[in-house]
């Protein structure tokens, strides 16, 4: 088959750069304010400091804020506004050489264990394991005392105790990433092990270990501040946690002293962890849920809207009948309409074919009647009637229990639609057991039954099995299985041969199609290829740019089609094949063959 036909052009996709989408966030502003200004007053701390921070006047020890001093002195009679400001300086710098410790450590290392896995991963998480059982607080005090309190060496030994977090965070990513085809396209395309290290991998954890370095810099701050309250660092270097070891000593008689380096502490460690929340959120993938004005919006949005299809059923005879159905979403731009005003209908043991090119709305249709719409797609329409009830002003709940009983559905998908985590029985019988209230044994039987009927040979071994032990065609059966097990009036199938070989597509199709006379369903099948259109259905709906393009029978719309885009798709879909005209005429003799024998 060759694809419908390419647009033209393309909407440009735009991208909201992550600094963009971080500035709409207040709390994270403001917190990067407050960093910044710190970062500026460290960088800045020589010139901005009114005396040397190691300049001792007696005159001011333990003097309260005034007489040129903002901050007042400290114990020993220096100035504490410029012992804040040097401090700043010395408290980044550690915080920068712990960070790029741990990120030279743990990234690399976390990144190719989760890539090479085996022994490398063994022997990394090993290293890792290890580096969190030891008490680090120790381990640097020994460090300190072994370099003569070396506060460089100092900060990158810490670093190593917390490369951990970002080995964890690298490896988790990589291992998810190394599974993706496109790796494995890749590999195959002859791009080195290196190469996908460097490219796919490290793209692939960029975003979290931003994350994490914020958090990992407001707890080497907090460390580096806690081993200088100890008295660890040159007492000639200033730093806050000296400062509050200072005002420690003298909190009952001048709190002040204490004061100033805890809320600079405080302040900067709370800036981080803000700021690296709002990463976090940025960067994780959230389904965000529409607020009710959002909901309000799209709605009032879609309220007008002219319905465009027909029916060719009176609307007590369907089993499913939809009148001008709109769906929208909101997006940034407005409220994004992608169906707009649709209206078809179809009888118990009539095969409804909906086609259209690839974003025509097709799927949406379905998902409307399913209730299976995603988060923000808002639905309406003047009527939605499953065998001759309106639903579509049920609560969801009602709706909900028309699934599984009158409605049965078959995904495109087969593998990603069967849970990996439980054998096939409990799949198929569980449905059974909880909505048809059949007994353990009755719904195992029904499930057997259901099986062999869809052509599963060794249905025992079928239901024994996870879903990673069978094949995708199998899957697909399986799934059929289970939408029919509960004898809906309507079926519902969403391009339910395109994963599947091009073998076991015509069998998945002839067996829809033969449940479906058996079972007397209305089948309501959705694809992009005319071919499975002439194969099985009745009658088809065109759509395109979420309308409805043209309704008709099938052998109608093959000879006559009534618009220039239905005749732009069919002949789209015989490109390929040889002579188009002679394939058409196939095609519909083999169908009127098929009808004179029904
Ligand atoms: N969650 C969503 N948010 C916004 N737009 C969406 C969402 N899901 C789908 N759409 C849009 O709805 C339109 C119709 O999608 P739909 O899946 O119904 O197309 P389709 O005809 O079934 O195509 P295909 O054959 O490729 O599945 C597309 O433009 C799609 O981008």
């Amino acid at each position: 088959m060759t694809a419908a036909p390419f647009p033209a052009t393309l909407a440009p996709v735009k991208r909201i750069p992550l600094w963009r989408r971080y500035l709409r966030r207040p709390l994270g502003v403001v917190a990067l304010a407050v960093f910044a200004v710190v970062v500026a007053v460290a960088a800045l701390a020589s010139w901005l400091a009114p005396y040397d921070p190691n300049f001792v006047d007696f005159a001011i020890t333990h003097a309260p804020p005034g007489n040129g001093h903002p901050l007042g002195g400290d114990s020993a009679g220096r100035d504490i506004l410029s012992r804040l400001l040097a401090g700043a300086q010395t408290t980044l710098y550690g915080a920068v050489i712990t960070c790029v410790a741990g990120l030279v450590l743990g990234v690399p290392a976390g990144v190719s264990a989760g890539y090479f896995g085996g022994a490398t991963d063994r022997i990394c998480s090993w290293i890792s394991d290890a580096l969190q059982s030891v008490p680090g607080m120790i381990v640097l005090l020994v460090v300190a005392a072994g370099t003569g309190q070396n506060f460089t060496v100092l900060m990158v030994a810490l670093g190593v105790f917390l490369a951990p977090g970002y080995y964890r965070i690298a490896r988790a990513r990589a291992l998810a990433v190394r599974k993706e085809p496109y790796i494995d396209a890749a590999r195959v395309a002859g791009v080195t092990n290196a190469r996908i290290l460097r490219t796919h991998m490290l793209r692939a954890v960029y975003a979290p270990i931003i994350v994490q370095t914020a958090l990992t810099a407001g707890i080497a701050i907090g460390m580096q501040a806690g081993l200088q309250f100890l008295g660890i660092g040159s007492a000639s270097t200033p730093s806050w946690g000296q400062m509050m070891n200072d005002g420690f000593q003298n909190m009952l008689t001048y709190p002040l002293i204490l004061l100033w380096p805890s809320i600079a502490l405080g302040v900067t460690i709370a800036a981080l962890a803000f700021i690296g929340s709002t990463l976090a959120d940025l960067v994780s993938v959230r389904v965000e849920l529409p607020t009710r004005r959002g909901v309000a919006r799209v709605r009032q949005a879609l309220e007008a809207g002219t319905s465009s299809g027909t029916h060719a059923h009176q609307a007590a005879d369907c089993a499913l009948r939809i009148e001008n159905l709109r769906v929208g979403y909101a997006s940034p731009t407005g409220v994004k309409k992608v169906v707009r005003g649709v209206s078809l209908d179809a009888a118990p043991g009539e095969v409804l074919g909906i086609v259209g090119e690839s974003g025509s709305g097709k799927t949406q249709t379905l998902f409307s009647v399913l209730d299976l719409l995603p988060p923000g797609g808002t639905a309406v329409a003047d009527g939605i009637w499953v065998g001759g009830e309106e639903v579509s002003r049920r609560s969801p709940k009602e709706r909900a229990a028309l699934l599984g009983r009158s409605i049965g559905y078959v995904p495109q998908e087969p593998m990603t639609n069967l849970d990996p985590c439980y054998p096939i029985e409990r799949q198929l019988a569980e449905p059974l057991r909880h909505v048809h209230g059949l007994s353990k044994a009755e719904a195992r039987q029904r499930a057997r039954d259901i099986l062999v009927r869809v052509g599963i040979t060794d249905p025992d071994r079928v239901l024994a099995a996870y879903p990673h032990q069978i094949s995708g065609g199998m899957a697909q059966r399986v799934l059929i299985a289970g939408a029919v097990a509960g004898r809906p009036s309507l079926l519902v199938a969403d391009e339910p041969s395109t994963a599947l070989d091009v073998t076991v597509q015509a069998e998945v199709l002839e067996l829809l199609r033969e449940l479906q006379r058996e079972y007397g369903m209305a089948l309501v099948i959705v694809t992009h290829n005319f071919g499975v259109v002439a194969d099985i259905c009745d009658r088809v709906v065109v759509m395109k740019d979420g309308r409805v393009v043209e309704t008709g029978p099938v052998e109608q719309i093959f000879r006559r089609p009534a618009d220039p885009y239905t005749a732009e798709l069919i002949s789209a879909s015989l490109d390929d094949a040889e002579g188009r005209d002679e394939l058409d005429e196939t095609w519909l003799d083999r169908r009127t063959a098929q009808e004179g024998a029904r």
